[in-house]
């Protein structure tokens, strides 16, 4: 009796292995395995900053390698494979993926960055199931998964460093170490599967095998849960007892707690059925937040924006707070991703990750600072009175404020300046992060003049023009907004940016080319919406454009929670479909041509209004080389 059923009952098949690693060779065979070696011809190059998490990076990989080999074999071999592996290894520290080094310099870089710290090595491994429909076309069905395991190096000497890569080890091994061989000697601890960080998560393998072939017969359809992403893969087992894997299956289970999975909290592991993980992450994400809304408050990534880092006692005593609380605060945040603790001459220093540095110092050019503190200062309170705002179903404003919620800018609550540029500092981070998404989201070149209708201080606008050389952008925004937009002021002056005071659902739009309403529409109900769209309407000329900015709800209104988590605290407004957007739009006349989902804060949409005999309108930008959707 072999010692894993499932590898036998692979016997007789062509199982090949499309991996030109070694260890990957030598783990399978170890295992019993008979395979072929066929290694994948596919480039690494996937962007690695189109995937969430990097899981989800060497899982696409892996299936990328075995997709490649299982297409190419008919034709170059001559024959079809049963099943074809395909595995990448990644690691992970300081929210960057260390693949192999291209030379010994990358390869110094990769260790140093992980001397003394602890790190997640992730293999992503897919099976790809193939079946012949008939004698010209096969079918791929593809299994995925990935396993992680933590590793923790000793502080690595200058002298031991180079050592170490002089043997030549590092050089065809993620991470830049073989943990197997030299590289064992660099390593404190592991936490959980050694061979994974070898190349290869057998245990892991073997169970999913295990999924696939020894799924009981007596129900047709069985679940089989992938660690990495939400889908599911329904597995049918036939008659004569085959197995079939059905479509992948969105499963909402996963979705919030993945989307909650910010910068180093730990994702959700899905294979142990009998513990509650998803709901811990969810239980904990107050507490996530807000660690973040005080490190943010109290300046401590600014504090820590210097080359070296700080002390304990240097932060507490910059940030004004008591050693204990500072400390407390500190931990929470490296266990976040946010800081790094790190050993220099025998004291530990505390100092920004990579993504602190660019998202969380103020005057970074992408601050999300003002934003995060608009969250702690309005957003929370509201939240503090949810179960009275769902009883109610009204905004929670004059429990958490005192005052009834009218407008931002109207509002006697509202009328100290401080608030108003709290809010507006809110709005300045969202547009300075997506701006350049959005204004490179359409090839926008026939538009000469665009007005960004209630676009606050200009940072989107800034955006515009630095993309479109050819074009003007002026903001419509209240008398108020524009007044205060002076503690705003860009560092590089643009004259092709200009600014006009009025209230958008009661004065005169100026004219322009295109409109812009980026992150306007949620905030209004349909009705409110109909006096601003009118107006529009009838500004409107031939080959005009409309570009709409928003968070886009799927078309089942379950995703992104990120758009369904803010609605709780909506006054009047609602999250909307890329339909429904469409929809509301349509009654005036506008036709959506282009969307496109920026994975950025928000999405995009272009509409254009297609009169009869308007050529401009049919004919102009070309939209050839822009990856959106068509939706003619
Ligand atoms: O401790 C160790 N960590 C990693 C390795 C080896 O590193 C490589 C990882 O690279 P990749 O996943 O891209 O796989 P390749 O070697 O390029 O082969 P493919 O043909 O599958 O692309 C992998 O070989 C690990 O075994 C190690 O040896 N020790």
């Amino acid at each position: 009796m072999p010692l894993n059923p499932v590898i036998s009952k692979l016997s007789g098949k062509l199982v090949v292995l499309a991996s030109a690693s070694p260890r990957r060779l030598e783990i399978l065979s170890n295992a019993g395995l008979r395979f072929e070696v066929v290694p994948s011809w596919f480039k690494e190059t996937l962007d690695k900053s189109l995937f969430k998490h990097p899981c989800e990076y060497a899982v696409e990989t892996a299936k990328q390698k075995a997709l490649e080999v299982a297409q190419r074999m008919p034709f170059k071999h001559l024959k079809t494979p049963d099943i074809v592996i395909g595995a990448d290894t990644v690691v992970t520290v300081d929210g960057l993926i260390l693949e192999k080094p291209t030379d010994k310099q990358d390869a110094y870089r990769m260790l140093s960055r992980l001397s003394g710290k602890e790190h997640s090595v992730f293999t992503g491994v897919a099976i790809v199931i193939c079946r012949d429909k008939n004698s010209s076309v096969t079918d791929y069905k593809v299994v995925d998964f990935y396993e992680e395991t933590k590793v923790k190096f000793a502080e690595l000497s200058e002298e031991m460093l180079w050592e170490y890569i002089n043997s030549g080890e590092p050089m065809d091994k993620a991470g830049g170490y073989g943990i197997q061989a030299l590289g064992g000697m660099l390593v404190e601890y592991v936490r959980g599967d050694f061979l994974n960080v070898v190349g290869f998560p057998l245990n892991h393998f073997c169970k999913q095998l295990g999924s696939i072939f020894n799924s009981p017969p007596a129900s047709p359809a069985h679940k089989i849960k992938r660690d990495c992403d939400e889908a599911w893969t329904l597995v049918n087992k036939t008659t004569n007892g085959d197995v079939e894997l059905l479509e992948n299956v969105k499963d909402d289970s996963l979705t919030s707690v993945q989307e909650q999975n910010v910068m180093g909290l730990e994702f959700a592991k899905c294979n142990r059925q009998d513990v509650p993980h998803s709901i811990i992450s969810l239980l904990d994400g107050f507490k996530v937040s807000k660690t973040l809304f005080t490190a943010s408050k109290l300046k401590v990534f600014d504090v820590l924006n210097t080359p070296g880092g700080l002390t304990l006692e240097e932060v507490a005593g910059q940030i004004n707070a008591s050693l204990l609380g500072t400390e407390r605060l500190l931990e929470a945040a490296v266990s976040l991703g946010l800081l790094e603790r790190v050993r220099q001459e025998e004291i530990s220093v505390y100092r920004n990750t990579e993504q602190a540095s660019r998202f969380l110092v103020t005057d970074s050019p992408v601050s999300l600072h003002g934003y995060i503190l608009h969250c702690n200062d309005m957003v929370w309170p509201l939240f503090s009175h949810l179960e009275s705002a769902v009883r109610e179903g009204t905004s929670q404003h004059e429990r958490a404020f005192g005052k009834k919620k009218e407008d931002v800018f109207q509002d006697v609550y509202y009328s100290k300046d401080e608030v108003k540029i709290r809010f507006m500092d809110a709005m300045h981070s969202i547009a300075r992060v997506t701006g350049k998404d959005l204004a490179t989201a359409f090839d926008l070149s026939c538009y000469k003049t665009a007005c960004d209708i209630g676009g606050c201080t200009g940072a989107m606008a800034y955006e515009f023009t630095k993309a479109h050389p050819e074009l003007s952008v002026t903001i419509f925004d209240l008398p108020q907004v524009i007044e205060m937009r002076r503690h705003f002021q860009p560092k590089e002056n643009d004259e092709r940016v200009s600014f006009v005071a009025g209230d958008f659902f009661k004065d005169d739009l100026p004219k322009a080319d295109l409109y812009i309403l980026a992150r306007v529409l949620h905030d209004w109900s349909d009705e409110k919406l109909h006096v601003l769209l009118s107006k529009l309407s009838k500004m409107w000329t031939p080959g005009c454009g409309l570009l709409v900015s928003e968070i886009l709800l799927d078309e089942e209104r379950r995703r992104p929670s990120r758009a369904l988590l803010q609605a709780l605290s909506m006054t009047e407004g609602k999250q909307r479909s890329t339909a429904e957007y469409s929809a509301l739009l349509d009654k005036h006349g506008f036709t959506l041509k282009h969307v496109k989902h920026t994975d950025n804060l928000l999405d995009a949409m272009l509409f254009v209004k297609e009169e009869q005999n308007d050529k401009r309108t049919l004919l102009g930008c070309s939209s050839a080389s822009i990856e959106t959707a068509e939706l003619e």
